[in-house]
């Protein structure tokens, strides 16, 4: 597990726009069980440890996302829809640090957040009855987002989009294939769906009182009346929205609380960009959308899942 972190550091500090451009191991990105892990970031020993030593509890909350699909939203909502009794919006510990995340102090239900894919997770965690949500969007967005994001974090300006688009059709990604990663957690919230939930960060956008209702309810955690009555439901929205997280002083100034490549610690701001649905219209050509549809197409052929 990992709190909210890069996960697309490489090992490589001073790797190339061209190195860059041509493979996931210039990325720092290795292949283990079946999908690209940032090795520097999550050793595969330790995910071996959390996999076998990892002991959920009925009520634990886990918060589960490919990279560049939401995180950061359905993160705040989770913990602020969960604490909302414990804090004011003004002194939640959202506006000015990261949730403490040492398991031993961790009040309950404890709330973690993962980038893994299903299939990795803790034997315990598929075994408890604690609670997956689980958010995907569609994956022109995400292509187009972590693009700009490993610009950034790897001050490659010149990194074409391109290069980034072929990794991502080859499934050479943070934590991808992207479908397998999506087909995972799609078919266990069919097979369990009080377990797992299922949702989609345009859905969230289209419709976040309903989306954040559901959310709260399948927590366990839901608004009664007088709150809806009180507009408590919309305050959480907002508080959550992207124009507010974005302009919190924590997220213009802050920085990751951890790198272990010190020129390489990702500022805050990296993970609030353009908060939009479609912005890929803006940077994909249309032959282009039309081969990752493709490749969709045929990767989820089997299943009921699709992706507009
Ligand atoms: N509150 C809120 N509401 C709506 N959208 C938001 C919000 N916070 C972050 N974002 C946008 O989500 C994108 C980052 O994705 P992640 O948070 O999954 O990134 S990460 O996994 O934590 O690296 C990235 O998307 P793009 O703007 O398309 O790049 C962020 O801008």
């Amino acid at each position: 597990m990992e709190s909210k972190e890069s996960s697309l550091e490489t090992s490589t500090p001073n790797v190339s726009p061209s190195a860059a451009a041509s493979n996931a191991y210039a990325l720092g990105l290795t292949q283990f069980q079946g999908f690209w892990i940032p090795s520097s970031r999550v050793p595969t020993s330790s995910i071996i440890s959390f996999q076998k030593y990892f002991q959920a509890l009925d009520d634990d909350i886990i918060v589960a996302s490919k990279p560049k699909a939401g995180t950061t939203w359905l993160k705040a909502l989770v913990f602020t829809i969960v604490n909302r009794h414990s804090y004011t919006l003004s002194n939640i510990p959202l506006n000015s640090e990261n949730p403490n995340l040492d398991l031993s102090k961790i009040p309950s239900p404890r709330v973690f957040s993962t980038h893994l894919p299903y299939s990795m997770l803790a034997d315990s965690i598929k075994r408890s009855n604690c609670r997956i949500v689980y958010i995907t969007r569609n994956p022109f967005d995400i292509v187009v987002s972590l693009w700009h994001f490993v610009r950034g974090v790897h001050n490659l300006p010149d990194w074409p989009l391109e290069d980034c688009f072929e990794m991502f059709c080859r499934g050479e990604e943070s934590y991808g294939p992207f479908w397998d990663h999506a087909l995972g957690y799609w078919n266990m919230s069919v097979e369990k769906p009080s377990n797992i939930l299922f949702m989609r960060y345009e859905e969230l956008k289209e419709d976040s009182v309903a989306q954040t209702k559901r959310l709260a309810e399948f927590l366990r955690f839901p608004f009664s009346l007088e709150e809806e009555k009180i507009g408590v439901v919309n305050q959480i929205i907002d508080f959550c929205s992207f124009n507010n997280l974005k302009d919190l002083e924590v997220n213009k100034t802050g920085k990751m609380p951890r790198s272990i490549i010190p020129s390489l610690i990702p500022s805050h701001k990296l993970f609030f960009r353009s908060g939009k649905v479609g912005d890929y219209i803006n940077h994909l050509s249309p032959t282009a959308v039309e081969r990752l549809s493709n490749v969709l197409k045929e990767k989820l052929s089997e299943s009921s899942l699709t992706f507009n």
